[in-house]
């Protein structure tokens, strides 16, 4: 059941786009307040129609019926009227209704400061300012939320003025007055004694909007909530001004998981992983796998001291059920892993070594070996699938090298060709290819494929879908060498594999057996 009339309101669209190097197209926009629609938000903030023009476009395609919403309200963002211009003149007032919105948010200054200084008008007139644009736009029948910018910086300037506005706004008509820590500076515990001085001071819904320059956004909007806020504001992925805004995930984690609030739609909070990734893709911006809740490796395990109470109960060493936002446990192999990882491991991949632990040690001491000189299975579940089922005996022979040479003809004009040639054996054959590539792996590649393609003709159906390479630093007196990653799809399934060597071709070499001999395995 929801929490009584609690606001979870989104502003990934307005204050999420004025973080550095984000530009929505309109259609952009649309595509991500859906998404945030499907997360079960009660708010979305689209935009400052009238000031941007992609904005006000965004609003004219809502109101003709672009955007669908089921859960969430549409709400436009403006400022006051401006000091001295009468409410009806003012252009930028006009634009927010003319949004069609059935919410508009205005900004107002709430520190003297700002007033004095930023606005340059008088005490008096901001506070006429707020109270005519609220009404205005109260009489036209929209809700009105006031942002109150610079709240907690303005109420150690002066703790009466803030609460004027907090009365004035009020008193025309606005639902929420909100909290804003504007410059970002503020902490937890400041945020908590300011909320509830002020609680006890207006009778107005508080809401709390928190910019992540201290890194508190998230612990600043739950402490408000915490000292009695009912409204509070974030960003997908606290994409934002500056250092941002409250990340609206680790809100709702925090909301919905720790202080028990049901603010959310039954079930969409699951939707949180997918929701996040989907709105860093259309922002351009890749996910921080680190982020809490929904990061990939928000509940990733390497120690395998972490491991081993995991395999006892993985309450042990997660906060909570990576499922409930969408996503899931992961246990990495790689120099820090014990028996428990290897099991724990190979029982994610299908594999179940309980009962082998000569198989645990012998691979336990391969990947570390193998890991002090530059493998990595960490982002290999392939190769290292693959090690295992090599010490298990399951893995099948399905074919051996020979040999193979790789040949690089640069020409006089300039051209390049490649060329390699593969021997292997398969079954009784021993067969011969040559192939020409864009480089040597693909050559490599190629001649391979074109060796074994008649004996396993699912090869065909193997793409090669990206190859990295990284070269690592020699120990003492030796020389540097490369380790490759090479990601394998079968259009149903991807796969990635990892070869080290001195040599670049063999490391690459290394990782493209793997890749086939893993693609060739009955799953
Ligand atoms: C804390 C926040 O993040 S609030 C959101 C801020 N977002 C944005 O600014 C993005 C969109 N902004 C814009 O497109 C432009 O800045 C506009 C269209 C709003 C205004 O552009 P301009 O008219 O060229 O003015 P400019 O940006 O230089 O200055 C803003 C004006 O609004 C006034 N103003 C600032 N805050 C307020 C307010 N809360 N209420 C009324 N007027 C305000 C300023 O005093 C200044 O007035 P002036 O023109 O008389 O000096
Ligand atoms: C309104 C707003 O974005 C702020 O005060 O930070």
């Amino acid at each position: 059941m929801l929490t009584d009339d609690f606001h979870v309101f989104d502003t990934t669209l307005r204050d999420g786009a004025q973080r550095e190097g984000i530009s929505y197209s309109v259609a952009d926009k649309l595509a991500v307040a859906r998404l945030l629609d499907s997360l079960g938000v009660g708010f979305i903030e689209g935009g400052w129609p009238g000031a941007v023009p992609k904005d006000t476009e965004f609003f004219a395609r809502a109101a003709q019926g672009e955007l669908q919403l089921k859960h969430a309200t549409l709400v436009a963002f403006g400022s006051t009227r401006k000091a001295g211009v009468a409410v009806r003149e003012d252009r930028q007032v006009q634009a927010l209704l003319d949004s069609g919105a059935p919410v508009i948010t205005l900004v107002a200054k709430s520190d003297v400061w700002h007033v004095k200084r930023a606005l340059r008008t008088t005490l008096d007139e901001n506070l006429a300012m707020v109270s005519d644009t609220v009404s205005f736009l109260r009489a036209a029948g929209r809700r009105v939320f006031v942002d109150c910018e610079h709240f907690f910086d303005g109420y150690k300037h002066d703790s009466d003025y803030g609460v004027r506005v907090l009365d004035a706004a009020q008193a025309a008509g606005a639902d929420v007055g909100v909290l804003c820590d504007t410059n970002g500076g503020m902490l937890p515990m400041g945020i908590g004694d300011t909320v509830r001085a002020v609680r006890a001071r207006t009778g107005i819904r508080l809401g709390i909007h928190t910019q992540d320059d201290t890194g508190c956004a998230v612990a600043n909007t739950l402490a408000a909530v915490d000292a009695g806020v009912t409204h509070v504001q974030g960003t997908a992925n606290g994409y934002g001004e500056r250092a941002g805004n409250a990340d609206i995930f680790a809100v709702l984690g925090g909301l919905v998981f720790k202080m028990g609030l049901n603010v959310l739609p039954e079930g969409t909070i699951g939707e949180s992983m997918r929701v996040s990734h989907a709105i860093a893709e259309i922002a351009n911006l890749a996910p921080d796998t680190h982020a809490p809740y929904v990061g990939s490796s928000a509940f990733a395990h390497k120690a395998g001291l972490h491991a081993s109470a995991i395999k006892l109960g993985p309450e042990l060493y997660n906060h909570m059920d990576p499922e409930l936002t969408g996503n899931s446990q992961k246990i990495l192999i790689t120099e820090m892993a014990g028996r428990a990882s290897v099991e724990l491991k190979s029982a994610e991949l299908g594999m179940d070594v309980t009962d082998r632990p000569d198989v645990v040690s012998s691979v336990v001491d391969r990947v570390k070996e193998r890991e002090s000189s530059g493998w990595s299975y960490e982002a290999a579940d392939a190769s290292f699938e693959l090690l295992v089922r090599d010490e298990l005996h399951t893995a099948p022979s399905q074919f051996r090298l020979e040999s193979y040479r790789v040949i690089i003809d640069r020409r006089e004009d300039g051209a390049l060709v490649t060329e390699a040639t593969v021997k292997v054996h398969a079954g009784e054959q021993r067969i011969i290819t040559t192939a020409e590539g864009n480089g040597p792996v693909n050559a490599l590649d190629l001649a391979l494929r074109s060796a074994l393609g008649e004996v396993f003709p699912r090869l065909a159906a193997l793409e090669l879908s990206d190859y990295k390479v990284r070269i690592l630093p020699g120990k003492h007196g030796t020389d540097a060498i490369t380790r490759v990653l090479i990601e394998t799809s079968d259009k149903s399934t991807e796969w990635t594999t990892v070869g080290v060597h001195p040599n670049i071709i063999e490391a690459s070499w290394l990782a493209l057996e793997d890749a086939v001999r893993f693609g060739l395995l009955e799953r």
